[in-house]
This record gives C-alpha cells, sequence and structure tokens, in this order.
C-alpha cells in the first residue's frame, strides 16, 4: 500500500477512448421474487421519486456498454460500465474542471492512530471551504448494476481491463471490506469505496438511470465521521469529485467525510455503517460518554426535521403577531446544534445566511454586520458571493430585504 499520496503526484496513463458493446442477454431479468423486494424497496425510496418502479421492465429495457472516458487535454483515465442510452447523451470529450486542483501537497495518505487503515490526512492548514483534493473516478458503473442476473464481478473485471495496469495497481490496493463469502475482491473493493455520483442525464422517465457509482484513488480513502469536516462534492460536466472542508482543519488532522445520513441515533449509524461498511465506528463523535450520546441523539433528531418545520421569511414578515425573533431564534438554534455536534454538512451556510437576512429585515445594522461577515467566512472561495456580502457589510441599506420586517412592510396587503 502506499505510504503518502500527493493529490498532485497522480499521472496515469493516457488511454484512448473506446466503447464496446455487451450482449443483450446479460439484462434478462432476475428472479419475481427478486423483483418485487427490489420494486418495494425504490418505490418506497422518496430521493428517486419512482412510486411505480418496476424491475423487470427496467432490465428488460437495458442494454450496457463498456467505454473509456476521454477527458479534454488530461491524462486521467475512467472505465465506465453505462447504459447504451446514458453513454450516447454524453460529450466525446469531458471538459476540465471548473476549478483546478489545489496547487502544492493538500494531503497525504497514510496510517493513522485509530486503527482505520489507511485515511486522508491534511499536509497543511486548510481553510474553511478550501479545496483538498479534486479527482475524477477510476471506475463508473450504475447504481443498479447489481440487479443483473449475469454475475456483477464480470462487469467489473472486463472494466479493469481497460485499465492501465498503474490505476489497476492503485484500485487493488483499495481497502475491501467484504468476506469472500459474499463478494470475489473486485466486487468488495467497490462496494467498499463507492460514492454516489450523478450523471448529467435526464432523470425522466427512469429517475435511476442517472444514479452511478465511482471510485476514486485518492479521496475513496477519506474515512468516515459522525461529525466530517469535509464533503465530496461531484461535477457532472467534468466528471470530477472535489474534497471541500467543512470547518478549519489543522495540518496532520485526518480528513473525515460522512458515509452515511449523520442525522439519525447514534446505535442507528453504528448498525448501519456495521451492516454496509462492516465495521464498528471509532469516530470521535461515537467515543463520547453516554450522558452526550443521549443529547446529542436528540439534536440529531431536532436537525434532522428543522426545515420542514420553519415558517418561511415571507410569513414572518408578513405576520405582526409574530414574535420578532420567531424566525431568527430557530436558525440560531440550529446553527448552535450543528457546532456542538460538528455537522457543518447540514446547511450551516444556509442557516447562517437566514440570521442576516433576520436581523437585515429588522435593520439591526450589527447583528447584520456580525452574521454576513459569518456567512461570508463560511464560503471564502466563492468569490462572487464575498463580494455582494461585503458590499452590504460596508452598506446595510443596500441588502435587498433590509427593514422589510418593520414599518413599512412591503408583504403586508392592508
Ligand atoms: C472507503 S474505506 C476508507 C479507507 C480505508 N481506511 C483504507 O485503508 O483504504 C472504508 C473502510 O475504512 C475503515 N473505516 C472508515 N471509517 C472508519 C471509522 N470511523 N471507524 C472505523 N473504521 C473506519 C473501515 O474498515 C471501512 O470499511
Amino acid at each position: 500500500m502506499p505510504s503518502a499520496t500527493a493529490s498532485s503526484s497522480a499521472e496515469p496513463k493516457q488511454v484512448s477512448a473506446s466503447t464496446s458493446y455487451l450482449r443483450r442477454d446479460h439484462c434478462r431479468p432476475p428472479p419475481l421474487s427478486f423483483c418485487s423486494q427490489i420494486n418495494a424497496n425504490i418505490r418506497a425510496n422518496r430521493t428517486l421519486d419512482s412510486p411505480y418502479f418496476d424491475l423487470a421492465g427496467h432490465i428488460g429495457n437495458r442494454a450496457y456498454c463498456l467505454h473509456n472516458v476521454a477527458y479534454a487535454g488530461g491524462s486521467d483515465e475512467t472505465a465506465a460500465l453505462l447504459d447504451v442510452g446514458v453513454k450516447d447523451l454524453l460529450p466525446d470529450l469531458i471538459p476540465a474542471p471548473p476549478v483546478p486542483p489545489p496547487k502544492g501537497l493538500t494531503f497525504v495518505v497514510r496510517e493513522g492512530e485509530g486503527k482505520h487503515g489507511l485515511g486522508m490526512f491534511a499536509a497543511r492548514n486548510i481553510p474553511v471551504g478550501g479545496l483538498i483534493a479534486v479527482e475524477r473516478p477510476i471506475l463508473v458503473a450504475p447504481y443498479m448494476i447489481a440487479l443483473q442476473t449475469h454475475p456483477e464481478s464480470d462487469f467489473y473485471t472486463a472494466l479493469l481491463h481497460r485499465l492501465s495496469a498503474e490505476t489497476v495497481e492503485r484500485f487493488m490496493e483499495l481497502a475491501n471490506c467484504k468476506p469472500a463469502s459474499e463478494c470475489d475482491i473486485v466486487e468488495g473493493i467497490i462496494r467498499t469505496n463507492a460514492i454516489a455520483i450523478t450523471l448529467n442525464v435526464p432523470s425522466s422517465p427512469h429517475p435511476e438511470l442517472p444514479t452511478h457509482r465511482g471510485i476514486f484513488p485518492n479521496i475513496s480513502r477519506c474515512n468516515h465521521s459522525c461529525g466530517p469536516n469535509a464533503k465530496w462534492q461531484w461535477d457532472p460536466v467534468s466528471f470530477s469529485l472535489s474534497l471541500v472542508a467543512l470547518r478549519p482543519i489543522e495540518a496532520g488532522r485526518e480528513v473525515t467525510v460522512a458515509y452515511i445520513s449523520p442525522t439519525c441515533s447514534r446505535a442507528e449509524r453504528r448498525s448501519q455503517l456495521k451492516e454496509m461498511y462492516n465495521f464498528s465506528c471509532r469516530c470521535e463523535i461515537c467515543a463520547r460518554p453516554a450522558a452526550v450520546t443521549y443529547n446529542s441523539d436528540a439534536a440529531r433528531s431536532e436537525l434532522n426535521t428543522v426545515w420542514t418545520s420553519l415558517l418561511s421569511f415571507e410569513d414572518w414578515c408578513l405576520d405582526p403577531t409574530m414574535d420578532d425573533y420567531a424566525l431568527i431564534d430557530v436558525h440560531l438554534r440550529a446553527v448552535s446544534l450543528i457546532e456542538s455536534e460538528g455537522l457543518e454538512m447540514l446547511d450551516y451556510g444556509k442557516h447562517l445566511d437566514a440570521i442576516a437576512m433576520g436581523y437585515g429585515a429588522l435593520r439591526d445594522v450589527e447583528q447584520f454586520r456580525e452574521w454576513t461577515w459569518k456567512a461570508r467566512e463560511f464560503r471564502p472561495t466563492d468569490h462572487r458571493a464575498s463580494r455582494v456580502l461585503e458590499s452590504w457589510i460596508l452598506d446595510p441599506e443596500t441588502f435587498p430585504v433590509w427593514g422589510w420586517r418593520i414599518s413599512e412592510n412591503v408583504f403586508r396587503k392592508d
């Protein structure tokens, strides 16, 4: 296993773009009982928004191809298993990432003290919003390919044959949390390291079509934390995944992401991680004493519903019977819970914006400036937004909803 890997040192061999088509009999539907089980799961999954999903129909209409993605001016290599229709919709040449990879060494991959195997560690101080890595996937496959009757591993082996020896070696060095009794090594590596990505293709009438999984040479090395200090950002146009800091990360600290939704209870999180990735989570949040965990579970459950129970800014502006601080207080509470739980991934920036906006609507110059500054600090790399926020700090009266909650309330109809 590599002991240290620089973000800028990956130089895989270039392979020419090519496509080969798989025989259609690879797409025979699975047995009925299996279909009903998958149908029930997909129909119940509200994020897929597919209440009438029919697996047999889905499989019957699918034909897959193996394809080497071609990148403009780049040396990255990606072997992809794609639905033929999806492949036809992708451009022949994928453009460069909108933001170039950070210059110099931002991380190293090494063993940590936590006995999590290898992990990513900050090689220098990284500010909030700082870019830690930008990478192209080594492999891409549809999220639903597990449903083929043809052994899944055959597809993956065919994909690996399309990559250079160095890239295959890097892939084979990735962690495998699956026992041999469950699947072969290649499939185990994919299931351990896959990150969900969405391709730029229309989702209707098959909402599951854009969803794929990608394996990344370094970013897949990130270990999990229930209070992660970084997040993934996938750009479907440039086929690139960025790793971005959610809090300042000191040099030498481990960079972590959340593999699962962090808003469920400690027990639920641990059971999901055990089932999906076969590990007992050793993150700082899980290691806290029982009394803290009790409050933490309650805080996460509250954060899970904060947006659904929230009144709108317009309603708050309109209703003179409502407390002036009703809306701001909800967002202040969310910010305090997020900070104590290390959950900046849960719309922290949106809560900061809402608080600043609320104080602006109340014409509270001091608080407006303070919270607009916090909102600006949370997204230092978004230069356009920073300029706008700075101009409002300098001259609050230029803020578009300045004073809307008081006196000449523009929403009030009477
Ligand atoms: C995607 S890999 C991460 C990189 C991996 N540590 C390596 O050596 O390549 C996922 C595996 O890392 C380990 N892991 C990740 N986060 C962990 C955590 N919070 N506690 C314990 N083990 C963890 C588990 O073995 C898990 O199956």
